[in-house]
Formats: C-alpha cells, sequence, structure tokens
C-alpha cells in the first residue's frame, strides 16, 4: 500500500430534537461570537426595534380607515397624519432592519470565519488515525456546509425566532385590547387552521421526496445500462433492461399520483381552510361591527393581526426546523473542535536538534486503530546506523510502509519502542522530530502552485539560490529551465502538467532543501523511461548522501546498493542481509521475491 491514502466511512443522517443539552451545545459555538459582542448586542437591539415597530403598521391601517369614514380616534384626527405616521413607522422600520442585517452578518461572518479556521487548524493538527474514520467529503462538509448552516440558524433563525415571537406576542395582545371577544373566536380557529396546513404541508413535502427517489432509482437503471450497453447487448438482455426500467417508472408514477392527489387536496385546503378562516373572523367581525360593538377600522387592523400572526406560526415552524439542522451542525462540528490533536502530549519545537539518525526498532508490534484485529507489525526488530542505506522489501500487503508510519509516528505502536539516537521517539518534541525526516513518496503530490513554490514546500523560507540548488542537485534545473515561465510554472492541480519523472524529481528537490538526517524512500512501481530512470537515480544518490536512508525498494538497482535488506512478510521480519548474503538461501523468500518480481531486469542486467 502506498504512503499517502485515503479511507472512508459512511455519514449519518440524524433527525435531532431540541432539548436543554444540545441547545447548549449550540451556545458553545456562541464563544466564537464573544469578541463581536459589541455589534451582537447593537444587532438584537435593531432586530427588536424593527420587529416591534411593524406591528404599529395594522393599528395605524385601522386608524385610516377609521378616520376615512368619519370616526375620529384619541389620537389623530387626520388621514394625513395617519397616512405620515404610517410613513414614518416604515422608514423607522427600514433602517433598523438594514443595521439589524448589517450588524448581525458582521458578527455571524466573523465568528464563522473563527470557527472555520479553528476547525481546519483542528483537521492539520489531528493525528492520522482520525483521518482513517472519516472521509474527505465528511470533513469538508464540516467546514462548509455545517458552519453554512451555523451561519444561518445566527443571523437569519435568530432573527425570525425573535421577529416571530414578538409578532406573535404582541399581535395577541394587540387583538386583546383591540377586541377580546373577536380574538377569542379568532384564536379558537385560525391558528388551528394554520397549523393543520403546515401538518399538512410536512407530509406533502415527504411525499414529493419519495417520489424523486423513485425518480432517482429509475435513473439509475439508465445510467447503469447506457455505461454498460455492450454489456446489455452481449448477453441480449434488451428486454429484461426496459422490462426493468418499466417497473421503475411505474413506481415512480404511482407514487406521483399519490403526491399530486394530496398537493391538489392541500391547495384547496389553503384557499379554503384558510382563507375560510379569515372569512370567518371577518364574518363575526362583520356581525360585531354591525351591532356596534366594534369599529370599521378596528377590524380592519384586526384581520391584518391575524393575517400577521397565522405567518408568523408558519415563520416559527421554519425556525423550529432550522434550529433543529443548527444543533446537529454544532454538535457535528464541536465533536471534531474537543478532539484532541497529536501535538497535545508532545514537547515544544526546537529548531535546532539535529538527529543523527540511529534507528532502532525494538519489539515493535502494531495494529491499525480501524482494523485492531489484524496484526500488522508483529515483533519488529530492526537497526540502523547512522548514514547507512536500508531496504525493506516484500510482497505487497507485508507491511512496509506501515514501519514508515510508524516511524513518523503517525500512529502509536500497541508494543516496542522505536528509538532515535537511543532516544525513545516520543521524547522528542514531534516537530522537531519530524522536521529531521524527508520522504520521497511513490505517488508525487504536488500542490496548485507553481514549481518555486513547489520546491519551497521543504523549506518555507528557502532562499533563491538555495531553490536553484536543490533544483540542479535534483537533475531538475534542465527540464525547469526550458519552460518559458521557468520557476513560476504553475503545475497543474496535483502536478498533473508534468510527467511522472519530472514529478518525482521535484519532490527530490523538495527533500533536499529540507535537509533530513532521515530520508524514506517510498519507490515508485511503475517504471520510467530508461532516461528518465537515469536522472532521477543519480539524483536519489545525491539526495542519500551522508543521509540513514531507509527505501520501500522495488528496483533490482536500488536493492543491490543497499547496505541490508530487510525482507518483511505479513509484518515479520523474515529474512536479513546483503543482496548476495540472501540469495545464498535459494529456498528463502528473497530468493523467490527476486524471482518473481526481478527475474527479467536481472538477465537484462547480466547481459549488459
Ligand atoms: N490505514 C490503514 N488502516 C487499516 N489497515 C491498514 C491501513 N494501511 C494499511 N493497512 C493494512 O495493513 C497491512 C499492511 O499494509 P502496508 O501498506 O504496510 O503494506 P505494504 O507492504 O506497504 O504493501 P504495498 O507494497 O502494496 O504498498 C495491509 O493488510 C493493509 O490492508
Amino acid at each position: 500500500m502506498a504512503l499517502f491514502r485515503r479511507n472512508t466511512s459512511s455519514e449519518k443522517n440524524e433527525k435531532i430534537k431540541l432539548n436543554k443539552k444540545n441547545l447548549k451545545g449550540l451556545l458553545g459555538i456562541y464563544h466564537y461570537m464573544l469578541p463581536y459582542r459589541n455589534s451582537f448586542i447593537a444587532g438584537f437591539i435593531c432586530l427588536l426595534f424593527s420587529s416591534t415597530i411593524l406591528m404599529a403598521f395594522p393599528y395605524l391601517t385601522g386608524k385610516l380607515v377609521d378616520v376615512s369614514t368619519g370616526k375620529s380616534t384619541w389620537l389623530f384626527t387626520e388621514i394625513n397624519q395617519i397616512a405620515l405616521a404610517l410613513l414614518g413607522v416604515l422608514v423607522v422600520q427600514s433602517i433598523f432592519s438594514f443595521f439589524r442585517i448589517f450588524f448581525f452578518a458582521r458578527v455571524s461572518e466573523h465568528a464563522m470565519a473563527a470557527i472555520r479556521k479553528a476547525l481546519y487548524t483542528k483537521f492539520m493538527f489531528l493525528p492520522l488515525a482520525f483521518f482513517d474514520q472519516r472521509r474527505t467529503g465528511e470533513l469538508t462538509s464540516r467546514i462548509t456546509a455545517d458552519i453554512s448552516t451555523l451561519q444561518n440558524a445566527f443571523s437569519v433563525t435568530l432573527a425570525e425566532l425573535v421577529r416571530q415571537s414578538s409578532v406573535l406576542l404582541i399581535g395577541i395582545g394587540m387583538l386583546l385590547v383591540t377586541n377580546a371577544r373577536l380574538t377569542l373566536f379568532m384564536v379558537a380557529t385560525f391558528p388551528v387552521l394554520v397549523l393543520a396546513g403546515l401538518l399538512f404541508g410536512k407530509f406533502i413535502q415527504r411525499l414529493s421526496k419519495a417520489t424523486q427517489d423513485a425518480l432517482a432509482k429509475s435513473n439509475i437503471v439508465v445510467e447503469e445500462t447506457l455505461q454498460a450497453v455492450s454489456m446489455v447487448k452481449a448477453f441480449t438482455n434488451e428486454k429484461h433492461e426496459i422490462n426493468r426500467y418499466s417497473q421503475a417508472l411505474g413506481q415512480s408514477i404511482r407514487l406521483a399520483l399519490k403526491a399530486a392527489r394530496y398537493r391538489g387536496a392541500f391547495v384547496s385546503f389553503l384557499i379554503l381552510g384558510l382563507l375560510g378562516g379569515i372569512v370567518l373572523v371577518l364574518w363575526f367581525g362583520g356581525k360585531m361591527v354591525h351591532e356596534g360593538s366594534i369599529s370599521i377600522g378596528d377590524l380592519t387592523s384586526f384581520i391584518i393581526y391575524t393575517m400577521f400572526i397565522g405567518g408568523s406560526i408558519g415563520g416559527l415552524g421554519d425556525v423550529y426546523g432550522n434550529l433543529q439542522k443548527a444543533v446537529g451542525a454544532s454538535e457535528r462540528v464541536l465533536e471534531i473542535l474537543n478532539l484532541e490533536d497529536e501535538f497535545s502530549h508532545s514537547k515544544p519545537f526546537e529548531n535546532k536538534l539535529r538527529l543523527d539518525g540511529q534507528i532502532e526498532f525494538s519489539s515493535v508490534s502494531f495494529s491499525y486503530p480501524t482494523r485492531k484485529e489484524i496484526h500488522v507489525l508483529k515483533d519488529i526488530h530492526l537497526s540502523i546506523r547512522p548514514g547507512e542505506k536500508i531496504a525493506l522489501v516484500g510482497h505487497s500487503g507485508a507491511g512496509k510502509s506501515t514501519v514508515i508510519q510508524v516511524l513518523l509516528q503517525f500512529y502509536s505502536l500497541d508494543q516496542g519502542q522505536i528509538l532515535i539516537d537511543g532516544k525513545a521517539v516520543q521524547d522528542y518534541p514531534l516537530e522537531t522530530y519530524r522536521a529531521n525526516i524527508g520522504i520521497v513518496p511513490q505517488e508525487v503530490i504536488l500542490f496548485g502552485g507553481s514549481i518555486r513554490e513547489n520546491i519551497a514546500y521543504g523549506k518555507p523560507h528557502a532562499t533563491e539560490e538555495e531553490i536553484y540548488e536543490a533544483a540542479r542537485k535534483a537533475n531538475a534545473l534542465d527540464f525547469i529551465d526550458s519552460f518559458p515561465d521557468k520557476m513560476e510554472t504553475l503545475v497543474g492541480e496535483r502536478g498533473v502538467k508534468l510527467s511522472g519523472g519530472q514529478r518525482q524529481r521535484i519532490a527530490i528537490a523538495r527533500a533536499i532543501l529540507k535537509d533530513p538526517a532521515i530520508l524514506i524512500l517510498d519507490e515508485a512501481t511503475s517504471s520510467l523511461d530508461a532516461q528518465s530512470e537515469a536522472l532521477v537515480q543519480e539524483a536519489l544518490d545525491e539526495l542519500m548522501q551522508g543521509r540513514t536512508s531507509i527505501i520501500i525498494a522495488h528496483r533490482l538497482a536500488t536493492i543491490r546498493k543497499a547496505d541490508r535488506i530487510y525482507v518483511l512478510e505479513e509484518g515479520s521480519i523474515v529474512e536479513e542481509g546483503s543482496h548476495e548474503e540472501l540469495l545464498q538461501d535459494k529456498s528463502g523468500i528473497y530468493s523467490h521475491l527476486i524471482q518473481l518480481q526481478f527475474d527479467l531486469k536481472e538477465e537484462a542486467l547480466s547481459e549488459q
């Protein structure tokens, strides 16, 4: 297995009930808003004002109707006066709304950027075992979708919650003041209808989701068969596939028609039920106007308040749904933020510490945390002197990369010890320790920037001269100079614009610049053409000079040059010695391996 790879796991999709505990989790996020609390308070005040001032609107409209029908009221006697007051309400309301949005945006943008940064920092410092259990897509959605949900909660949802609740409370209060009898009648009818509408709406949403799913299923049939149409034909299964597609379509039609029936009923309900509810209130109010127990103006404002209240009940349903989503998002984000990172027990970075590169594995046993039952390394003993070149060979899955992973302290051991220069690895500051190890991986991963940036990845503050010198030593300068933009050439996403051999030489230049005491070389299994191979080999020889090198070897030429070869088999070291020594045992695993993998190459070599 290559040294750098990804694993998968599935994402959970839970439905969350709001309770005290998980709402507290949401408050944990609030901690990131504290630095902007002044803006938050200012925004909250604007929100309160803009929500309450709007409630004067139905009242004033009612007064306007009263004055226009010749009934003067205690505050207003003229239509112009009321119109101006209405305009005033709108102006003040719009000003407060503007500042409310502005202040909330300021708080939420800053706070969410702070959480994103905290999450990303956490990702960078979490141990590798964490990433073995998660999909990349899952982690990216923590930092994108989940944070957007939280942002929405702290700006829009919170504002909605305050606004709709104040509309509901002030609205019902105003109605009670206007006319208690009519209010009781309204409260007994209209909200019940709105709630019924809300539940009905949810039911229809579920139905249309089922319809979409059924349609998606039928599309899978199309996709699958179109991708492998030759297979369908070869098996003469055309009719079978048509049949399968028809069945899937039939199912989706049945569901769509069921949904359509309920949708039709829902629209009729909206017209009849909700508007009917208003007619009911109007009817009751009209009779009261007739009796003289309420003015036309008061009835008008009553009806507008009623509509406001209906809207706010509907709005609060959405608020509840959004809060549920936000609680889920905050739980997922906090769960990651609360994890311990791999540096938490490590000593602080010591820049100057330079290792000699003596490596000792003493009785090392290891299994990956995700697969505890499989013992990947079993009682490994290695003893490597500074400057030695060691080759690890073995069948695929034997545990070669794992030896490197534990050496890099990506995982902790189940048993045994790794000593570097006679000291246990965990006694070094982790950052300093890794700074002393360089890697040239099998599959070179470059970042999307320029060649210069990619080489400098080995030493971010390298001088121009150092970068050129590293490129020269890595046999990379010739091809870099042949590009019109030279060092500034963009390598494309993951280095796609460079050939395999060129990417490897950039990786070597990186390692040269890092100047590590210990070098790890994961040889590429795919072979380069003879010329690139020679250039890469030459660069590697230069790189290995004076460093302890561990090579996961696939090429005979490399293995022959090694001071010592360790043969791994199912996690144990089964043979060790030089190429010649190991070949002595004709029935040994090494001889067998060489026979299998390197037969042809050896023949070619001996012919030369
Ligand atoms: N992150 C991981 N989580 C769980 N198991 C793993 C992980 N990485 C490797 N393994 C398992 O550990 C065993 C040894 O794998 P390793 O990658 O060390 O072998 P290798 O000798 O380097 O193989 P190759 O030559 O194919 O790269 C394999 O059985 C593999 O499935």
